[in-house]
């Protein structure tokens, strides 16, 4: 038996739409692997009620096929579904793992995006990489047509993450089509100024980077509350707040020290507006990591 622990991620990172994402240091996957003649799933763990165990709709399932790879597939879910903390990725990016493991396929991490994302595709409809990547290789990640460009990075984050949910293929479905220049002008500096913001570790640069005004602005208005806890993060110290993934998980950019202050404010303004949430104080963290048990 082989075991994985897959980070959850945050997707988008605002000005990064559908390009940027960061591994988290917490919440994980733990995804368990026998060899079998068929693949087989079964999920214990948060929200795992809502997720489907036949291989043919679950992104794990998804991944066994594409590796041509049959196991019994144990899924301890710490990421729960649709929260925007792609929770499905980080199901497809540890299957991944532990399959090319458990069947010597040989493929790099990065040749490994791909095969993760045919998991993404099965629930969203589109075959994007942005949380698988950083799922697989940790760090902060910019996924493009062309590949994936990695670096590691020590930022801290607060994730608030409120009772509700909203489901990836919906918040697509409110993305403008189309943008005008000025607004992608002003996104291209905000996504330059988090790029280098990440590559010299720092949280100024980084909470600067992720304004967005195209996507954002029209995603943010289906989470309840959002307003209040962006204003409450920013109050507390963030350096930056904006929608993690799809939502409708909050994400903030913390400076060293600041994070306890500002989780804490994020779910009292989340209360305020009479939902019940839960923050991870965490940071930009590893990728998937195998364990071989035995
Ligand atoms: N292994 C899996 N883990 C979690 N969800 C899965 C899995 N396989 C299939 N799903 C389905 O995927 C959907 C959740 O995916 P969705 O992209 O909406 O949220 P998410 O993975 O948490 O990502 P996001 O960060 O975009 O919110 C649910 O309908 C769930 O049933
Ligand atoms: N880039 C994706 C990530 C969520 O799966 C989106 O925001 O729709």
């Amino acid at each position: 038996m082989l075991t994985v622990r897959a980070p959850a991620t945050s997707a988008n990172l605002g000005s990064g739409f559908d390009v940027f994402g960061v591994a988290l240091g917490a919440p994980a996957d733990v995804i368990r692997v026998e060899r079998a003649p068929e693949t087989s799933i079964t999920i214990t763990g948060a929200g795992s009620n809502y997720i489907p165990t036949d291989p043919e709709q679950n992104t794990v399932g998804a991944v066994a096929d594409a590796l041509d790879a049959p196991a019994t597939i144990r899924i301890d879910k710490g990421v729960r579904p649709s929260s925007g903390l792609g929770s499905s990725a980080a199901s497809a990016a540890g299957a991944a793992v532990a399959l090319n493991a458990l069947y010597d396929r040989g493929l790099s991490r990065e040749e490994l995006v791909p095969i993760a994302a045919e998991g993404e595709a099965l629930v969203s409809g589109e075959a994007h990489a942005d949380n698988v990547a950083p799922s697989l290789l940790g760090g902060f990640t910019i996924a493009t047509d062309d590949g994936v460009t990695q670096v590691d990075a020590s930022i801290p984050l607060v994730a608030c993450l409120p009772e509700t949910s909203v489901s990836t293929r919906d918040a697509r479905d409110v993305v403008p089509k189309t943008a005008a220049l000025e607004d992608v002008v002003d996104t291209v500096g905000h996504a330059a100024t988090l790029t280098v913001g990440m590559t010299r570790d720092d949280p100024e640069l980084v909470g600067r980077g992720l304004t967005d005004a195209i996507v954002t602005p029209e995603r943010s208005a289906l989470i309840d509350g959002y307003n209040a806890v962006r204003e409450a993060a920013l109050e507390a110290g963030a350096t930056g707040v904006t929608v993690s993934g799809a939502g409708p998980g909050v994400l903030a950019v913390c400076r060293e020290g600041a994070r306890r202050e500002i989780a804490g404010a994020m779910m009292d303004a989340f209360d305020a507006a009479g939902i019940e949430s839960r923050a991870y104080q965490t940071a930009v963290g590893e990728g998937a990591r195998l364990y071989r048990d035995g």
